[in-house]
């Protein structure tokens, strides 16, 4: 009779020294935050019981009516100081009461979503979030959903998943998968001549998280004895692609090429983090706050956001991938010099990049310069 190993779901008992197939911590994470976006749940190992974590967005009406009786709705700190709640953890806890209304928890998930008439204020929220909370926090903003989680606990939770296919790690091993910096590897390149600059190179790089590819466009062929001209571009979906004019993001890309171009040689990273790390999704929902009077830093933090989600840790690990270790970095924000400078990368000069100034866009940026530090010449 064959045995089975028996399921160690926080380590797997077979490593993978000896069983190629046996899934890496990093790559069950991964797959948590594809069944995320899927609105599935997943488990996670770590608080008193374990527990199983749905996505607030994007769960169904059946699975919300399923969900076990212990169930508390999991905010950011910011999301539930915008709900009137002062002085709240990093990450809060509101208990869901039984009789509740799914479009109730998503009206106190997602300020894009009206209250439900009677709705009231949230009752005060549970103190002492474990790991298990902040790691369904840091799930889902990987899943670029909206940041809120409802995590359902009872002494069955590793059955069910297990019955289910769900996914299943401990949660401590999930903060650190997804603190981790990856080292994105090149993938390909090719020749691509464009209207700023005839003399492109394009380089595809990809990390083995699952996480989005990023590229380098290289203008001519810089020496790597001598500092390079680099830009870090953020990808910004409506400013680069559509030319929209509430950003600067359309005019600094261009004019970064076209500068390269005149001065014979860069790299310009594009990275994609839309939205200043949140994705377009969430970014069209701060946008719908900024019409509502909000600026961009107010609307990220009415969503539950930080004002900026991005970890620059990438565009250093590009850099080095590239062989580049001394930069004149073409920017106004000082948190990517300070970052390049943490990580090893020698900026020896910042050239500055103001472009792109008009009506539809002076709050945003005074905005930046006066919240976010940018600098203005
Ligand atoms: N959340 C959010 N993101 C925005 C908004 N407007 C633009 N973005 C994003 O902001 C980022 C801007 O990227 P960058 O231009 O590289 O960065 P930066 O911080 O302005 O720094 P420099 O341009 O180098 O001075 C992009 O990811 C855009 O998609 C907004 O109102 N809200
Ligand atoms: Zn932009």
């Amino acid at each position: 009779m064959r045995v089975f190993p028996p399921i160690s779901p926080s380590s797997p008992s077979v490593s993978q020294a000896h069983d190629p197939l046996a899934l890496r911590k990093s790559e069950r994470v991964a797959r948590m935050i594809s069944d995320l976006r899927l609105g599935l749940p997943v488990a996670l190992i770590g608080g008193p019981q374990p527990a199983l974590v749905y996505p607030v967005e994007t769960m169904s009406p059946e699975r919300f009516a399923a969900l076990g009786p212990d169930r508390v709705l999991v905010l950011t700190g910011r999301r539930a100081e915008s709900l009137r709640q002062s002085g709240m953890p990093e990450v809060a806890l509101f208990p869901v009461p039984a009789d509740a209304r799914m479009d109730w928890v998503q009206a106190l998930a997602d300020p894009s979503r009206r209250m439900p008439g009677s709705a009231a204020l949230p009752p005060a929220p549970q103190s002492d979030p474990t790991a298990v909370h902040r790691a369904a926090i840091r799930l889902v903003k990987a899943a670029e959903l909206v940041p809120a989680a409802l995590v359902v606990t009872g002494p069955d939770v590793i059955d069910v998943a297990l019955r289910h296919d769900l996914g299943i790690l401990s949660a401590d091993d999930v903060l650190a998968q997804l603190l981790l910096a990856r080292d994105p590897q090149p993938v390909s390149d090719a020749r691509v001549p464009m209207l700023a600059a005839r003399n492109g190179r394009l380089h595809v790089f990809r990390a083995k998280d699952g996480g989005p590819e990023h590229y380098a466009v290289e203008i001519g062929q810089p020496d790597r004895d001598q500092p390079v001209l680099v830009r870090l571009h953020s990808a910004c979906f409506t400013g680069d692609v559509l030319g929209s004019l509430k950003c600067d993001c359309g005019p600094q890309l261009q004019a970064a090429l076209r500068a390269m171009e005149s001065h014979g040689t860069g790299v310009l990273l594009y990275l994609n983090q839309e939205g200043r790390g949140i994705g377009l999704a969430n970014k069209m929902r701060a946008y719908s706050l900024q019409d509502q009077g909000l600026d961009t830093v107010e609307a990220n933090h009415r969503l539950g956001f930080e004002d900026d989600e991005r970890d620059f840790r990438t565009g250093a690990a590009l850099l080095r991938q590239m062989g580049i270790g001394r930069v004149r970095l073409m920017t106004n924000n000082p948190a990517k010099i300070a970052r390049l400078d943490s990580e090893g990368i020698e900026v020896v000069e910042r050239v500055s990049l103001q472009v792109g100034r008009g009506p539809d866009n002076t709050r945003y940026l005074d905005t930046k310069a006066r919240k976010s530090g940018h600098l203005l010449a």
